[in-house]
């Protein structure tokens, strides 16, 4: 197995005195930043004039600013707004206040990686990609847990980026589940197909063609959503606690043979024939290219989108369902 890096491989010494700007305050931006105060870190929110993050930083005890005075007292700065409003933010507030020897990182190399954003050479550029959601990064992180990251330097001018990234990485509780050394390429690649083709696209295609299969045949649309969108996440708990194996395990017997027989009849080589070139248009930048100019019109494929998937049926009966469970009500 490769190296992990875990909490004891940390020189922690070396965010001794530094000071990080977290520029945004929203899924990734608000975890970072709460998790490294309470690692001891000092840390300083960066928002735009009117932003709606404000209050909540300030009302979670973190000191806020603008962007451009957050980066021109930090050692470090994370750029965590959405990927594709980061280009111009760095253009105009950040790169004029970088310090000499300061570093600037990244949770996702998407900008980097497609020359979006070019750093000048006297700084340090760095990643730690947690391997999961933001509100995930701060949750397990209360429970004394945490999220395991990918981490890859790009540019190490001070001589101290790895170490720094290391430490930052434990900072946000990633050192406690395992760190791995990458590259800004293979983190972008990665990232972007796992979200694509397994974490999201087709977790949501398969759901919804579960879903659809049975309602269209009669059955009970609430009774459709129990089966393929509700169990679904205590399926997944048990493959993120203990792989198939304690899925197979928990599941009758009667699920265990279902699975051998039926999954390869619905993820077939035809679905992984269509990933090979899913993979392939992002590393030849297509999907990229096709998000960049998707922004720059404005989103209107990406806003129609979202119109329609709101409207899918299931995420109505989900919702009647959802709350009457007093427990989610509650996050
Ligand atoms: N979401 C996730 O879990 C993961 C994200 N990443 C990466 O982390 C990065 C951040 O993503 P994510 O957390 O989803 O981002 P979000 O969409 O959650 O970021 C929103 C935050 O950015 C602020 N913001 C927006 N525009 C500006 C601006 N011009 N100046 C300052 N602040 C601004 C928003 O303020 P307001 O609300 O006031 O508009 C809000 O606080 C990306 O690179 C992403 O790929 C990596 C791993 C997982
Ligand atoms: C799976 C989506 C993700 O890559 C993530 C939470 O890791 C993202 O970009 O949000
Ligand atoms: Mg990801
Ligand atoms: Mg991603």
């Amino acid at each position: 197995m490769k190296k992990m890096y875990y909490d004891q491989d940390v020189n922690w010494d070396v965010l001794q005195g530094k000071t990080v700007a977290v520029i945004g305050y929203g899924s990734q931006g608000h975890a970072h930043a709460l998790n490294l105060k309470e690692s001891g870190v000092n840390v300083i929110v960066g928002l735009y004039e009117g932003s709606k993050s404000r209050e909540k930083a300030e009302a979670q005890g973190l000191k806020v600013a603008a962007v451009s005075q957050a980066v021109a007292v930090a050692d470090i700065t994370m750029i965590l707004i959405p990927d594709e409003k980061q280009a111009k933010v760095y253009r105009e507030e950040i790169a004029p206040n970088l310090k000499d020897g300061a570093a600037l990182a990244f949770a996702h190399g998407f900008n980097i990686h497609f020359n979006q954003i070019i750093p000048p050479a006297n700084i340090d550029v760095f990643m730690v990609a947690p391997k999961g959601p933001g509100h995930l990064v701060r949750r397990v992180f209360t429970e004394g847990g945490g999220v395991p990251c990918l981490m890859a330097v790009q540019q190490d001018y001070t001589g101290k980026a790895r170490e720094l990234a290391l430490a930052y990485a434990r900072g946000i509780g990633g050192t406690r589940a395992g760190v791995l050394v990458t590259t800004f390429q293979e983190e972008t690649e990665t990232d972007l197909f796992g979200e694509q083709a397994v974490l999201c696209g087709g977790v949501t295609a398969l759901i919804k063609a579960g879903f659809e299969t049975l309602v269209e045949a009669g059955y009970q649309p609430e009774s459709a959503y129990f089966e393929c969108m509700h169990e679904m996440k205590l399926i997944v708990d048990l493959l993120y606690e203990g792989g198939m194996a304690a899925m197979r395990y928990s599941v009758s017997d009667t699920a265990e043979y279902g699975d051998y027989v039926t999954g390869p009849r619905i993820i077939t080589d035809a679905t992984k024939a269509e990933m090979k070139k899913v993979l392939a248009e992002i590393q030849d930048g297509t999907f990229a290219r096709n998000w960049i100019l998707e922004n720059q019109a404005n989103r209107p494929s990406f806003t129609a989108t979202r119109r329609k998937e709101a409207n899918h049926p299931i995420e109505a009966v989900g919702k009647e369902l959802r709350g009457m469970m007093g427990w989610l009500k509650k996050k």
